[in-house]
């Protein structure tokens, strides 16, 4: 076990420096064995100079285009050469983005990096195992016996700290399933910013399960020497490599495909974040900025697939700040203004410190980083997610991107399980939870019976959204009239079946001296006594005798 399987090292003159070995390689693994597989050197990094556009010329606004800059390029530079798409008219920042391509080239560099260290058969205690960094609490607090319990196989891939194997299990009911470990060994956590971030990615990983294009976190273990996080392990190899592989030629179609595939989890972390971490204030701001600065910036090398099929879901793999945050550099050198602006980022003078912001600050740090993403990326998030995922005119199509946005909000709040939905529990907890007790002595229970449907079946955001609709608010939209039309031809399709007066009457409530044949005539069609569409707007209005 712990055998070498190191990818060889081919070292571009253009990237920072090849790591230093590790003090004591295991035997066999000191030298590279075969030449590698891949040369970056002849390749361009990110070659999104083609016509078509990609993800990322529409997340970095064209800065992609030429990573050899070192500068970032201007905010809709490349507006002028090409029709502008949708995509690109919302994302025309307000700041530049900071050009990728510094992190990019060290992380390609990285793959071909220097051979790892094995694994000790033997577990244990919680490690100050590591020379050179005693006085470090090196403890995680994760499960001890993970050479018992997994064989460790290839190697898969390579980062800043550690690398990643695929592993199967010994024993056990899963005996002989596969996952990947990353293993980061403790020797290169040699300051506390190092292991903090460990442990953050760890909780990143833990708290963003359930989307599926996160990669699915499965258990931590750790042991003298090295900390391990056992996670799906995703086959079909980074999007950056598939991109290259097509030349970085995309389709608007293909581009999106996988850009609503990025922004899903953008979405879904940011979400998840700002207002359940960040609300309930013991926030550290920079899980948000790594969230979202990995996501938005490397996607290309932090985005793999699950399977080498051309469909298959791309899954986001690295939470770490590590691979821009190091704690040497300041990160004014390279966190773009527009992602994040603490008070001491706008005087500019501030280091990893910065990171836990408390009260009227982190108001004042998230307005301006909601400035920017609530206002431009949300909307191309909300936009592709929603223009993709639902194909009829439902209602809840008609919302504008800021109701979406609150409404994604509050059903991420009521934590829906991994297929994304909810059940009549998740309500009942946060309502718990959340009640004032004016509430809990009078609603709480009302609300709960009204939901009581929900006891033999789960809610799905589509659902929710349409249990959230207030027609009145629609009713305010412009084309409100075409929205309703729209959602009645749908319901036309297959909800729309024939109805007689007296049973609209009992949906409706309606007292027996209300005179039905002359109130609801035009509420059902004569041709085949079905609904009417002006009954299904009276009905959407949930209509009363009283209103009546
Ligand atoms: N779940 C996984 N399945 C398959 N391969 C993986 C998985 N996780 C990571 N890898 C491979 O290992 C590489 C390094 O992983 P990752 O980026 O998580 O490591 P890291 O040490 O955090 O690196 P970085 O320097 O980017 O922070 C990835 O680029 C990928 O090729
Ligand atoms: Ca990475
Ligand atoms: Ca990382």
């Amino acid at each position: 076990m712990g055998g070498c399987h190191a990818k060889p090292l081919t070292h571009d003159a253009d990237t920072s420096p090849p790591r230093a070995a590790p003090a004591t390689p295991p035997p066999g693994c000191a030298t590279p064995a075969t030449p590698g597989k891949k040369h970056w050197a002849v390749s361009p990094f990110f070659p999104f100079s083609t016509p078509s556009p990609s993800p990322a010329h529409h997340l970095f606004g064209g800065s992609a285009a030429s990573p050899r800059k070192s500068s970032p390029a201007r905010p809709g530079a490349a507006a002028g050469s090409a029709p502008t798409t949708p995509a690109r008219r919302l994302l025309r920042l307000p700041f530049p983005p900071p050009s990728p391509a510094k992190h990019i080239r060290a992380a390609l560099a990285r793959r071909h990096g220097p051979p790892r260290p094995s694994i000790p058969e033997e577990v244990g205690g919680e490690g100050e195992g590591c020379g050179g960094c005693r006085g470090l609490d090196k403890g995680f607090g994760f499960n001890k016996g993970f050479a018992a319990k997994y064989d460790m196989g290839d190697e898969v891939g390579r980062g800043h700290f550690g690398y990643t194997c695929a592993a199967t299990v010994k024993k056990g009911a899963r005996k002989g399933e596969s996952f990947a470990v990353k293993v980061i060994p403790k020797a290169k956590m040699t300051t506390s910013i190092a292991i903090e971030d460990v442990r953050r990615e760890v909780k990143i990983l833990k708290a963003l399960a359930g989307n599926k294009n996160l990669v699915q976190f499965y258990d931590a273990y750790e042991d003298n020497e090295n900390v391990y996080i056992v996670m799906e392990l995703c086959e079909g190899g980074e999007l950056l490599d598939r991109i290259l592989s097509r030349g970085g030629k995309y389709s608007e179609d293909d581009a999106k495909a996988v850009l609503v595939q990025i922004l899903n989890v953008v979405a879904f972390v940011t979400f998840k974040e700002w207002f359940i971490e960040i609300s309930s204030r013991s926030a550290n701001i920079m899980i948000l900025l790594s969230v979202v600065w990995n996501l938005a910036i490397s996607v290309a090398l932090n985005f793999l697939f699950t399977s080498k099929d051309e469909n298959a879901h791309l899954k986001a793999i690295d939470f770490g700040l590590s691979d821009f945050v190091k704690p040497d550099e300041r990160l004014n050198d390279i966190v773009g203004s527009a992602y994040y602006i603490a008070p001491e980022v706008l005087h500019r003078c501030y280091s990893t410190e910065a990171d836990v912001i408390h009260g009227s600050e982190i108001t004042m740090t998230l307005n301006c980083h909601w400035t920017f993403l609530y206002s431009d990326l949300s909307k191309l998030i909300l936009f592709l997610i929603f223009t993709e995922s639902c194909s009829e005119g439902q209602l809840y199509r008609r919302l504008t991107v800021d109701e979406l946005f609150y409404l994604k909000a509050q059903f991420s709040l009521l934590e829906p399980d991994r297929n994304g939905c909810i059940t009549l529990d998740n309500i009942r907890m946060a309502l718990t939870r959340e009640a004032t007790d004016a509430m809990k002595e009078s609603r709480v229970q009302e609300i709960l019976v009204s939901l009581s449907v929900l006891q033999y079946r789960r809610m799905d955001f589509q659902e929710f959204c349409a249990a959230a609709v207030s027609v009145h608010q629609l009713e305010a939209l412009d084309r409100w009239e075409q929205h309703a039309r729209s959602a009645y031809d749908h319901f036309e399709k297959d909800g729309n079946r024939a109805i007689v007066i007296d049973e609209l009457a009992s949906e409706l409530g309606l007292s027996p001296s209300v005179p039905l044949h002359v109130v609801l005539q035009d509420w059902i069609r004569h041709t085949d006594g079905k609904l009417s569409f002006l009954g299904f707007v009276k009905l959407l209005h949930g209509m009363s005798s009283r209103s009546l």
